[in-house]
Order: C-alpha cells, then sequence, then structure tokens
C-alpha cells in the first residue's frame, strides 16, 4: 500500500469554476481504477504526487514553495465508471510546465510527460487514463497554435476563405510498393477529378521509390492536370523522420523542386510516432505550409480498450496546441477504424473557438481553428450519412480505397465524393441522386457491401442485377 498523501496532495474544499477563473491552473480529469488495498484518494494523491512535486515518500528537501506548485486532486466520484473505476480531477499550476529557453513559450512534449507521463507507469492502479484537459487563456497563449488551417488550402484552391466547402482528396495507394513513374501517373489520375492527395503515412524515400526522382514527376504530374482542368490542385507530402535536420531537408527539397507551384505543397508528419518534436520541427520550420497531422500508431494509446492513455479526444485537442493545421479526426463510425457518432465532439473541439469536452468547456481565445480530415475507409456511399451526422462539409476527406478502387479510375472516385457532398448538401435521397449522377451510382456497384448495409433498396432503384 502506498503511503497516503492525500493530506497534501488533495483540497477537495477548491471549487472548478473558481480554478478556472483564476486562470493559473491546467485541469485534467482521468479515470482511475486502484488495485485491491489501494485507497481511492490515497491513489489520487499519489498520482498527483508523481504528477507534479512528489515521489511514493516525503523528501526532507521539500520546502514551501515546493507545495505551493503541488498538484492537487480537487474533485473525485469513487462511483463513476462503475466497476471500471471512478473519475479524479487534478489541477496543476501553471508554475510545473517548462518553457522554452530560446522564447519562453510552452512546450507539449514536457506538458505531456507531467499529466501522463511517469503516472502512466504507477503500480497502484488497474486503470488511470486522461479524458479531458482544460487549459487557461495564459498557457494557450504560450502554445504555438496552427499558423493555418483549411482557409488557405481553399484560396489556393480559388475558393471563399470562409465556408469554402468540401476539399476532395485521396491517398496514393497501393500504400507502398509503386516505383516513381506509376506512383506520378496515379497522382495525375486521381487529379482529374480531385482536388487533394497525401502520401500515405509510410511513403517517403523508399529505395524503390525515391524522394528525388518522385517528386520532380509528382510536380510534372500537378502542373499537367492543372492545365487539363483549370484548376489548382495540392499534394500532402509525408516529410517524418527521427532527425529534424532530415525533415527540414526533405520539406527544403520538395520546394524547390514545386517552384512556382510551392503553395500548393502540404506537409504530413506522422505526428504519434514522431511526437511533439518532430511535429514543432516543422511547425516552426515551414510555417507557410498546411501541417498534415497524421496519426498512425495512436491507437495504442487512445483505443477505448486501453484501460491506461489518453483517449482520441484528449490527442486531438492537444495537436492544436503544437500547431497542427489539420489532423485525421476518424471517421465517427461511418469508416474502417473504431470510433462513434458522438466523435463529432472531437471536429468540432478544434474547429470552432468555443467548445464542451467530456468534463471541461474550452473558449480557445482566438488560438487558431485546426481542420478535421476525415478519412479510413471513406468512399462516396458512405459519405451522405458521415456530412449528415457532423452537419458541415468544411474539411478534408482523405478517401485512397474509395478513389482508387472506384470501377472507373480515381477520378471518377473523386467525382463521386463531390456529388455525394452535393447530395449532402440538397438533402437529397442518395440513390435517388444517384440515377442523375453517374459516378455517385457506380460507387454504390464499386462498394457494394456497403450500398447493401446502407441503402438495401439500391439494386432495384438503380436496376442493376
Ligand atoms: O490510408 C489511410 C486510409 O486509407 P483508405 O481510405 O483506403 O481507408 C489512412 O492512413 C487512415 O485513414 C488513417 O486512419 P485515421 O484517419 O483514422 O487516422
Ligand atoms: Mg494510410
Amino acid at each position: 500500500m502506498a503511503y497516503d498523501q492525500s493530506h497534501r496532495y488533495s483540497n477537495l474544499k477548491l471549487d472548478e469554476a473558481q480554478l478556472i477563473a483564476g486562470g493559473n491552473h491546467v485541469l485534467c480529469a482521468y479515470r482511475l481504477h486502484p488495485k485491491p488495498g489501494h485507497g481511492f484518494l490515497a491513489t489520487a494523491a499519489h498520482v498527483a504526487a508523481e504528477s507534479s512535486t512528489g515521489t511514493n515518500v516525503e523528501v526532507g528537501t521539500t520546502d514551501d514553495f515546493t507545495r505551493g506548485v503541488d498538484a492537487l486532486v480537487y474533485s473525485i466520484d469513487e462511483k463513476a465508471f462503475g466497476e471500471d473505476g471512478g473519475l479524479i480531477k487534478l489541477a496543476f499550476p501553471l508554475e510545473l510546465f517548462d518553457r522554452n529557453i530560446t522564447d519562453g513559450r510552452m512546450m507539449l512534449s514536457q506538458f505531456t510527460s507531467l499529466i501522463i507521463g511517469n503516472n502512466q507507469g504507477m503500480a497502484d492502479f488497474t486503470s488511470l487514463r486522461l479524458l479531458d484537459v482544460y487549459l487557461p487563456p495564459k498557457a494557450l497563449l504560450l502554445f504555438d497554435g496552427p499558423a493555418l488551417n483549411i482557409s488557405h488550402l481553399w484560396r489556393v484552391l480559388g475558393r471563399s476563405p470562409v465556408d469554402g466547402g468540401f476539399v476532395v482528396g485521396t491517398i496514393i495507394k497501393p500504400k507502398l510498393g509503386l516505383r516513381p513513374k506509376p506512383f506520378a501517373d496515379a497522382a495525375y489520375d486521381f487529379w482529374l477529378g480531385g482536388d487533394f492527395i497525401k502520401n500515405d503515412e509510410p511513403q517517403g524515400n523508399q529505395p524503390f521509390c525515391p524522394m528525388r526522382e518522385v517528386v520532380p514527376l509528382l510536380a510534372d504530374s500537378m502542373r499537367r492536370a492543372q492545365d487539363k482542368t483549370g484548376e489548382a490542385k495540392l499534394f500532402s507530402f509525408n516529410i517524418t523522420a527521427d532527425d529534424p535536420r532530415e525533415i527540414i531537408a526533405r520539406g527544403e527539397y520538395i520546394l524547390q523542386a514545386f517552384g512556382n507551384d510551392a503553395n500548393h505543397v502540404a506537409f504530413l508528419v506522422d505526428g504519434f510516432v514522431a511526437g511533439p518534436a518532430g511535429v514543432a520541427t516543422v511547425r516552426r520550420h515551414f510555417p507557410n505550409v498546411f501541417l498534415h497531422y497524421h496519426r498512425a500508431g495512436h491507437g495504442a494509446i487512445t483505443s477505448g480498450v486501453n484501460p491506461r492513455g489518453y483517449t482520441t479526444f484528449v490527442h486531438i485537442k492537444l495537436s492544436r496546441l503544437l500547431g497542427a493545421s489539420g489532423i485525421h479526426v476518424g471517421t465517427m463510425s461511418y469508416g474502417k477504424m473504431e470510433g462513434g457518432k458522438d466523435d463529432r465532439a472531437i471536429a468540432y473541439m478544434i474547429e470552432r473557438d468555443s467548445a464542451q469536452g467530456p468534463y471541461y468547456h474550452q473558449e480557445w481565445h482566438g488560438m487558431r481553428a485546426m481542420t478535421p480530415i476525415i478519412s479510413g475507409g471513406m468512399n462516396a456511399v458512405r459519405t451522405p450519412g458521415f456530412f449528415d451526422n457532423l452537419g458541415h462539409g468544411n474539411l478534408i476527406m482523405t478517401a485512397g480505397g474509395g478513389c482508387y478502387g472506384h470501377v472507373d479510375g480515381p477520378a471518377a472516385g473523386a467525382r463521386s465524393l463531390r456529388q455525394a457532398y452535393e447530395c449532402w448538401k440538397a438533402k437529397a435521397d442518395p440513390v435517388a441522386w444517384a440515377k442523375s449522377h453517374r459516378e455517385f451510382a457506380r460507387a454504390f456497384e464499386s462498394f457494394p457491401n456497403d450500398a447493401d448495409e446502407l441503402y438495401p433498396n439500391w439494386r432495384k432503384e438503380l436496376k442493376l442485377a
């Protein structure tokens, strides 16, 4: 049984509204399930100690100042989650958080090393999972936040910078295995119908597709597709690497290779595996480039089956502090990855200036919005329902299989997505809409299992065998 430090690391008389009004605390809500024999408040207090100024025993070097910056348990509800444990809320004094020596600003790496650092490895509990974080205005001021968002892409596409609408995207598929020429051809073929292409998250500089060979070919594909369609096109290049120098070298090479079309380039970072240092390298070295945060690997931590770690909501909320322009937010049960319809609250949290989280309301005080990127098993058949649930289409959707798996090819796949968006905007019945929109109708044939599940009458209505 850990030594009970609740006399020091808890104060259940603290009032949350006053802590928020005071503006000097980061607040965190966790699910906690102590192991048998470990008291609920004692375990919560040990979490607060380990997450701030303490350890498992008192130390003689502690002074009054130290005690003044203790993280404190300020609220508990032991029964909140029934047999899965209870809820604890902790208040972290802002002084605890590390600042850059270069510019005095806050950093996400050390921020998370406190709120979800050592506490994740403690032995007193079976579950400690971060469910929500509240940031006061003083903290928001000290994080970079996004430099750009979808508004920049709408301007490049020649649209209104406000409510510029749906950006139709894809991912070069197959995920790996295309050499430079077929890769660039696949891009050209999609761009004849769509707006935005991303590297798949592991595509970079594989020996069979060297960046220095494929990038010039892609620049040429983009130029030819723009000439042929009269429309601007976009490519989000994966520049993830361990070494910031490599990240910067890749980004600078790509911008030089794209020359006059450099403004049509976005940079993709696998933000979960690269971590805050990787994302911040791109955010700060390329502030004029849309920063596309791919979250490959996050499921190891955020999956709902995980008793520790943090939720998808927390991961995505914190990425706005880091300054991603857009992040994959999941498909809210309409695609292939884990998620539910209520995940729309995640999109609202990153795209609004005032939004409600599971435990905290968050005012962002003017921190630039981040754009939801929707991806993972999406195709035109699944899309009208998705928009219905979210309520708007001011987003980027990247459908890999949904475009390169369309029976008439990727340009038709792109058109089918755009027609799905128009169908939703018109509040039309998708099957009826398909009768007058060929590529959308052919998406039903391309993805018959989805069509059967969502619109059982489609075969009869569209008179298809
Ligand atoms: O390659 C894809 C999707 O391909 P496809 O469109 O063929 O399924 C993305 O990496 C996943 O969407 C990532 O998942 P998430 O977006 O949930 O992070
Ligand atoms: Mg992928």
